[in-house]
C-alpha cells in the first residue's frame, strides 16, 4: 500500500453504485485509496433515480388500489393527492434509505477517504484537482461519474422540466406531456397518470420501451392507452415549446409528415442519459470518449491503461446492479491487474408501471436472429391463479429457450410483480437450470412466480421447434 497526504493507490471518482462498490473493493484488496463526490453519497439511484421513483410509483399503486377499493367491498370516498405529503414522502423514504446506506460511515470504516471537496478534474492522467484546489494524484483512477438527464436542443427548452424537478412542482399538472418512453419516461406516465393528469407521451422510436421486448412494448403501450394515456411513438422530432398568453406551454412536434402541436400544463424531457464526461479534464488526459460516453474495454480499461471507467459513464448497462458489479471487478483488475470481467452478463431489470413490466436476457427478436429452432412459450397471467385472485390478470411471462430446450435464453413479463418473477427466472438461468428442471420445481401455491413452472412445462410441450405455444 502506497499512501502519502497527496498520493493514493487508488482514486473513485464519483460515490454513486459503481464507485462505492469499486472503492470498497479495492480498499478489501489492500490498496490505500480517496473517493471524491462533488454532490451527495449514493449517486444518481439513491438521491433522485430508482428509490424517489419507487416512491412515487408505490404512492401511485396505492391511488389505483383506493380508488379500485369498491370492488373489494370497502366503502372508501375517492381519493385526493396531497402533491405536497407525496413530496415530502418521498424525500423521507429516501432519508430512510440514505439511512441504511451510509456510504460515509462504511467508508469510514473500511479506511476508505472520503472528499467532498467539489468537482474531481484530471490535471494530467495521474493527476486530479478538487474545487477546492487540493491535488491527489494516484496509481489507478476510476471514473464513476454517471450521467444525467438530457436537455432536448429544440427553441423553448427551458420551459420543459427534467425528470428529477418533478419533485420541485408546485402542484400535480393538470395537463402533462412526456417526451421519451425510456424506463424513466415510462414510469412518470403511470405515476401521473395514477395522480389524475391527463398524459401525453412522444417518443421517436417506433415503440416505447424500446430496449425491451417487442411484446412489453405493446402490452404496456395497449395498457397505457386503456388507462387514458395518450400515446404517440415514432414521431418524427420534438419541434420546440413556447409559453401561451395563458401561461400554459406549446409544445410543438412532427409525425406523419405533419406539423402537430398542444398546450400543456408541464413538459418533461425524459429522452436519455447522457454520461458527465464534460468539466471533467478529460482533455488532459489520453482517455478516449465516443458520444458523452468513455470508451473501455472488457476489463473496463478506458485508453490510458491505469485509468478506468465503470457504471453509467460508460453508456452501456444503465442499472444498478451492472454498476456494482463492474465496480468490483475494475477494482480487482487496478489493484491486482486482473483481467476480469463482471461474472455474467444477466441484468434483470424492470419497471414499476401499471402493470409493471421486467426482462432478462435476449429478447425474441435477438434469439430468432441467432437460432431459428429456438422455442418460445408465452403464458397468460389470466391462467395463473394468483393472478386471477388479485384481479390482476393482465399480463403474460414469455420464456425462450433453445431449439433443444437445454438452455433459457431470455425472459419477460408484463405484469403483477413482473420484476420478481424476472429476478425469479435469473436466478435460475444464473444457476444453468435447464427447461425441464425448472418445469419439475415445486412453486407455492397461489403465487405469481408458479407463472415460471407454467411457462417451463409450456417450453417442454411445444412440438415445433419456433411455434409459439399461448
Ligand atoms: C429516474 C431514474 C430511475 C432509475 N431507476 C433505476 C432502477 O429502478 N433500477 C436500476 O437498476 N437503475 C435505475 N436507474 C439507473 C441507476 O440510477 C444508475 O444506473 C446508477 O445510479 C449508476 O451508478 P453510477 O455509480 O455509475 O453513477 P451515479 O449513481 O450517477 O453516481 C455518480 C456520482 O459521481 C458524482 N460525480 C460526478 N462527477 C463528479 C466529479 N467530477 N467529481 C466528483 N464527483 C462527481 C456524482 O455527484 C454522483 O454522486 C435509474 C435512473 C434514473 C435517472
Ligand atoms: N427501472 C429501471 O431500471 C430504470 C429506470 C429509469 C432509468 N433507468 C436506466 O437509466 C438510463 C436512462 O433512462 P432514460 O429512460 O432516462 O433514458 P433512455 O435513453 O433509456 O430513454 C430515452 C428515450 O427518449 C427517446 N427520445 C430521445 N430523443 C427524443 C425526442 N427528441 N423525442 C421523443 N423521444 C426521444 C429515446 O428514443 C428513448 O426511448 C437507462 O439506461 C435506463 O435503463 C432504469
Amino acid at each position: 500500500m502506497s499512501q502519502t497526504a497527496d498520493h493514493y493507490d487508488v482514486a473513485v471518482i464519483g460515490s454513486g453504485p459503481a464507485g462505492t462498490a469499486a472503492a470498497l473493493r479495492a480498499r478489501e484488496l489492500g490498496a490505500s485509496v480517496v473517493v471524491f463526490e462533488a454532490g451527495l453519497t449514493g449517486g444518481t439511484c439513491v438521491n433522485t433515480g430508482c428509490v424517489p421513483t419507487r416512491v412515487l410509483a408505490k404512492t401511485a399503486r396505492l391511488v389505483r388500489e383506493t380508488r379500485d377499493a369498491a370492488e373489494a367491498g370497502i366503502v372508501v370516498n375517492s381519493p385526493r393527492v396531497d402533491w405536497a405529503a407525496t413530496v415530502q414522502r418521498v424525500h423521507e423514504r429516501v432519508h430512510a434509505v440514505r439511512g441504511i446506506k451510509r456510504e460515509a460511515e462504511r467508508f469510514a470504516a473500511a479506511g476508505v477517504h472520503l472528499v467532498q471537496e467539489g468537482r474531481a478534474r484530471f490535471v494530467d492522467d495521474s493527476t486530479l484537482e478538487l474545487d477546492s484546489g487540493r491535488r491527489v494524484t494516484a496509481g489507478s483512477i476510476l471514473v464513476c461519474v454517471g450521467g444525467h438527464s438530457r436537455r432536448l436542443p429544440v427553441p423553448g427548452n427551458e420551459l420543459a422540466l427534467l425528470p428529477e424537478d418533478v419533485l420541485n412542482l408546485p402542484d400535480l399538472p393538470g395537463r402533462v406531456a412526456v417526451i421519451g418512453a425510456g424506463n424513466t419516461g415510462a414510469q412518470l406516465v403511470t405515476v401521473l397518470n395514477a395522480f389524475g393528469s391527463e398524459v401525453t407521451l412522444l417518443e421517436v422510436a417506433p415503440r416505447i420501451l424500446m430496449a425491451s421486448d417487442a411484446s412489453i412494448s405493446d402490452a404496456v403501450s395497449a395498457a397505457f392507452t386503456a388507462r387514458g394515456v395518450r400515446v404517440q411513438a415514432g414521431i418524427e422530432t420534438v419541434s420546440g415549446l413556447e409559453r401561451t398568453d395563458d401561461g400554459s406551454i406549446r409544445l410543438a412536434w412532427r409525425a406523419d409528415d405533419a406539423d402537430l402541436s398542444a398546450e400543456y400544463d408541464a413538459v418533461i424531457m425524459a429522452a436519455g442519459w447522457p454520461g458527465n464526461v464534460d468539466d471533467l479534464g478529460l482533455e488532459n488526459t489520453g482517455v478516449e470518449t465516443e458520444r458523452s460516453a468513455i470508451r473501455t474495454d472488457r476489463y473496463f480499461r478506458t485508453s490510458v491503461p491505469h485509468i478506468f471507467a465503470v457504471g453509467d459513464i460508460t453508456g452501456r448497462d444503465m442499472l444498478v446492479q451492472a454498476a456494482q458489479f463492474e465496480g468490483e471487478a475494475a477494482a480487482e483488475n487496478a489493484v491486482l491487474g486482473a483481467n476480469r470481467r463482471t461474472p455474467h452478463h444477466l441484468l434483470p431489470a424492470g419497471g414499476f408501471t401499471d402493470p409493471d413490466y421486467a426482462g432478462v436476457g435476449l429478447s425474441e427478436a435477438e434469439v430468432r436472429d441467432r437460432d431459428v429452432a429456438c422455442v418460445v412459450a408465452t403464458v397468460p397471467y389470466a391462467e395463473l391463479d394468483r393472478a386471477v385472485i388479485d384481479a390482476r390478470e393482465e399480463g403474460f411471462l414469455k420464456l425462450i429457450s433453445d431449439g433443444r430446450r437445454e438452455l433459457l435464453l431470455g425472459a419477460h413479463a408484463v405484469g403483477e410483480n413482473a420484476i420478481e418473477v424476472i429476478q425469479s427466472v435469473t436466478t435460475a438461468m444464473a444457476a444453468g437450470v435447464d427447461v425441464s428442471t425448472l418445469a419439475g420445481v415445486r412453486f407455492a401455491y397461489p403465487t405469481y412466480s408458479a407463472i415460471i413452472g407454467s411457462a417451463a412445462r409450456a417450453l417442454l410441450q411445444q412440438r415445433e421447434s419456433g411455434a409459439e405455444l399461448t
